[in-house]
């Protein structure tokens, strides 16, 4: 018989539990006990939720507090020195201090640097290795967590990162990470005999980074890893997911490990490799429901095409969802404004477990009435979704396929428009700014929650607004910047803001996914094609412009980053999705710039992980994703002057690309890097202005007047200064007031002084 097993479920709970209990422990209105026994709730819920959907292997393991990369590095003690200390902490203080940082004495004892999880919206951070490191296993919540799962008298297995991707993502200052390994493997294998200490047959070991395209040391290493682990006394399936590893599973086949799992909604083209080279004698796990979207499977397809693989490996038939369900949002239940043609369009992990339990009935033949129910509504919907006419534009289509190459093109070059710029907008030198966001308050989510619940109306909530913008943009002129925002106030999110903006795109009341930490993100639904009726930001930016006579950033979110950040309809190439939310968002540009807005923000976050993991597949992505950027900024007049963001992103092999959006000026997330990601656009020679962020905002710790000097002069040594600009890492709506002000005071106080200083003729 098959095994249905599953990669990981949402650790947040069904209602974001864990967010509020872990935010209410950082402001001491809950105990740490308190605190552990929300984690063990939502870890039996969950459980209870895989095993009534008929999951016969349950993963334990895949909750973690804050960040699960984290929670590894702490389990072997791999702590870097300025969070060593002598003060007694639990083991989740701990990690509460390495998530975000603190300051004692006047030190600043640094988070540690958050960034992507491959081309997903979640954020990890990044273990600090260092070329002495030891790797001793000092705390383990997997141990307590399979004690705590024994209750449930269902088979489990332990799911954890593998030793290669966690070397992979950590970071080493001096020296070769893969000289680490021998040390780190012997700490795998003292936790994988503590595992089978306790009875667990199987560990789900995951090795995403197999789909990437590795150098042949870190291949090499792969292979002599898994020699090594198999020697411990459980069974290990490696994992893969987020692509394919056809270049590598003819090797990993001879391997001495008991199992792999394949990523089939990434890579379909694996199962026939896997038909020709993975034994018959071990387990080969089909991740066949997408775990990165929100659509209902095509059952009827998977079960044709399991079909072979079932004949070929029988019991060893092991299925999944396509990767770890952390990525998606928990329940559609939930939703009531769906309307109900959409609705049943959708799955969320919940139901996705009950698709893939009926696909595996299906495929072993013990389809039950309930299976058939699933099987029938999904070949309903396969079918709706084709023939609905709500998801195609014909207005849309041809405006994007009669686009000629000057609607890419601004109307002169960059050092044209610096000039006029620098006539139109008289700034100084060092011009202070911020990325646009302003604390986001409880009173700010009260009052949206409010009006949502008919409970305030929309004059009273506009007004509410207004006031919020008229304190911001007062805050901002006390505190001396030069290019003021209206701190977008009235968005929920700088995504989720647009969709009920834009035709084709819909929006869940629940469907939350984790982003990093506590913080999480309702991804809007691209199902048609986009469309904007009606400008969609002038408003709130024309008010803050007529409260003041310094310039006002008008502030969009780029094509990339709506898309990347969306769950995205599977019937039209990416790249064509976002040329149409370009079209929305230019014309959006071109109405900000008449109502009077002469600087305009695209934040592009999210351009950067939207990198296919293959490199070779790199230049395809970039090419479309800078012209869908600018396709959005292009309609600009030269006098406009048009800024882009980007924050977690690493630019050294992406430096052209990002030249080429030709963005008068880009902000970037720099400080926890201390200035490390500018060496890309020195050694480029970056034309175009530059602000590298100059504190980290995912910190309540204030900056000291001279980490920042000293940042900026590190800067200023890399970019020409009259190039350079001074402003946070990213924007501020996760922090609170008194920090932000803090903040924002001494930066503007070491941007005055170092003006003075460069503005001094030398001697
Ligand atoms: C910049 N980043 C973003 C990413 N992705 C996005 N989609 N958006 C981003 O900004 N990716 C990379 C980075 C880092 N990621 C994040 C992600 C999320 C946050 C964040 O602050 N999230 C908030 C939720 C924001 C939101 O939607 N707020 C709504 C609803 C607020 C709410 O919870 N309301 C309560 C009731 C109100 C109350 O009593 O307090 C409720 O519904 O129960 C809103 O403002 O209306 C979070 O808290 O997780 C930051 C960076
Ligand atoms: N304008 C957004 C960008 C975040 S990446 C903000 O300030 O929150
Ligand atoms: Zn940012």
């Amino acid at each position: 018989m098959t095994t249905l097993h599953n990669l990981g479920y949402p650790r947040i709970g069904d209602d974001r539990q864990l967010k509020r209990a872990i935010e209410s422990y950082w402001k001491e209105q809950l105990s740490e006990t308190q605190l552990l026994e929300v984690g063990k709730q939502i870890r039996q819920q969950n459980w209870q939720i895989q095993k009534d959907a008929g999951i016969e292997l349950l993963p334990v393991g895949d909750f973690a507090w804050y960040d699960h990369i984290l929670q590894l590095a702490l389990t072997f003690n791999v702590i870097p020195e300025r969070h060593r200390h002598s003060e007694p902490t639990t083991p989740l203080q701990q990690l509460f201090e390495m998530a975000r940082g603190a300051s004692r004495c006047c030190t600043n004892h640094a988070a540690l640097e958050m960034t992507k999880w491959f081309d997903t919206n979640y954020h990890y951070l990044v273990p600090e290795l260092s070329a002495e490191q030891t790797f001793t296993l000092q705390y383990s919540p997997l141990l307590e967590q399979i004690d705590e799962a024994k209750g449930l008298n269902v088979p489990i297995k332990a799911v954890l990162i593998g030793p290669l991707t966690f070397l992979y993502l950590g970071r080493l200052a001096n020296g070769d990470k893969l000289n680490l390994l021998p040390a780190l493997l012997a700490g795998y294998r003292q936790l994988f005999d503590a595992i089978a200490a306790k009875g667990v047959e199987w560990v789900q070991i995951d090795e995403p980074i197999l789909t990437l395209e590795l150098s042949e040391p870190w291949q090499e290493a792969l292979a002599s890893a898994y020699q090594h682990l198999a020697k411990s006394p459980v069974k290990l399936l490696l994992t893969s997911y987020f692509g394919d590893v056809t270049l590598s599973l003819e090797q990993i086949a001879t391997w001495p490990i008991d199992g792999i799992h394949l990523d089939l909604v990434r890579g379909f083209e694996q199962l026939n490799q896997a038909l020709q080279v993975w034994p018959k004698n071990k387990v080969l796990s089909c991740g066949v429901v997408d775990g990165r979207n929100v659509w209902r499977a095509d059952m009827k397809k998977w079960i044709s095409q399991l079909q072979p693989a079932q004949k070929k490996w029988g019991d060893q038939l092991w299925l999944a969802p396509s990767c770890s369900l952390l990525h998606c949002p928990v329940n559609i239940e939930r939703e009531e404004h769906l309307d109900s043609e959409l609705r049943s369009w959708l799955s969320f992990a919940k139901q996705k477990l009950s698709e893939l339990v009926a696909i595996g009935h299906y495929v072993d033949g013990r389809a039950d009435h309930c299976d058939s129910h699933w099987l029938a509504q999904s070949q309903q919907v396969v079918e709706a979704r084709v023939q609905s006419p709500r998801v195609i534009n014909s207005v849309i289509r041809k405006r994007v396929v009669s686009l000629t190459e000057s609607a890419f093109t601004r109307q002169h070059s960059y050092a044209i428009r610096q000039k006029v710029q620098k006539e139109a907008l008289n700034l100084p030198l060092l011009p202070t700014t911020t990325i646009g966001s302003f604390p986001q308050t409880r009173a700010i989510r009260q009052q949206r929650t409010a009006l949502r619940q008919g409970q305030l109306s929309q004059a009273d909530y506009d007004t509410f607004i207004a006031s919020q913008i008229d304190e911001v943009i007062t805050c901002q002129e006390q505190l001396g910047l030069d290019v003021l925002v209206h701190g977008e106030p009235e968005r929920n999110d700088m995504v989720e803001y647009f969709a009920p903006l834009l035709n084709g795109v819909a929006q869940t009341q629940y469907g939350w996914v984790q982003s990093y930490g506590t913080r999480c993100v309702k991804p809007p639904i691209i199902f048609g094609d986009v469309s904007r009726p009606a400008p969609m930001t002038v408003r709130w930016s024309q008010y803050a412009q007529s409260r003041t006579t310094k310039p006002v950033k008008g502030m969009l979110t780029g094509p990339q980053t709506i898309l990347g950040w969306s769950f995205v309809r599977s019937d039209l190439p990416r790249a064509d999705v976002a040329d149409q939310i370009a079209l929305a968002l230019r014309d959006e540009v071109s109405d900000l710039e008449q109502a009077g807005i002469h600087l305009i923000q695209i934040d592009e976050p999210a351009l950067r992980e939207g990198l296919p993991l293959r490199r070779s597949q790199w230049p395809e992505y970039l090419h479309r994703a800078v012209r869908s950027f600018r396709l959005t900024a292009s309609v600009a007049q030269d006098t406009t002057q048009i800024h882009t963001h980007m924050c977690y992103s690493e630019f050294n092999d992406i430096i052209a690309s990002i030249a080429d959006m030709d963005a008068d000026v880009i902000t970037i997330e720099t400080s926890r890097s201390a200035m490390k990601l500018l060496d890309a656009f020195e050694l480029f020679d970056y034309p175009n202005e530059i602000g590298p962020g100059v504190y980290d905002i995912h910190s309540p710790v204030v900056p000291q007047p001279q980490w920042i000097e000293k940042l900026l002069t590190l800067a200023s040594k890399k970019i020409p200064v009259e190039r350079l600009w001074v402003n946070p890492d990213c924007g501020l709506k996760t922090r609170d007031w008194p920090e932000t002000l803090a903040s924002l005071q001494v930066m503007v106080d070491v941007a005055r002084k170092l003006r003075k200083e460069f503005q001094q003729p030398a001697h």
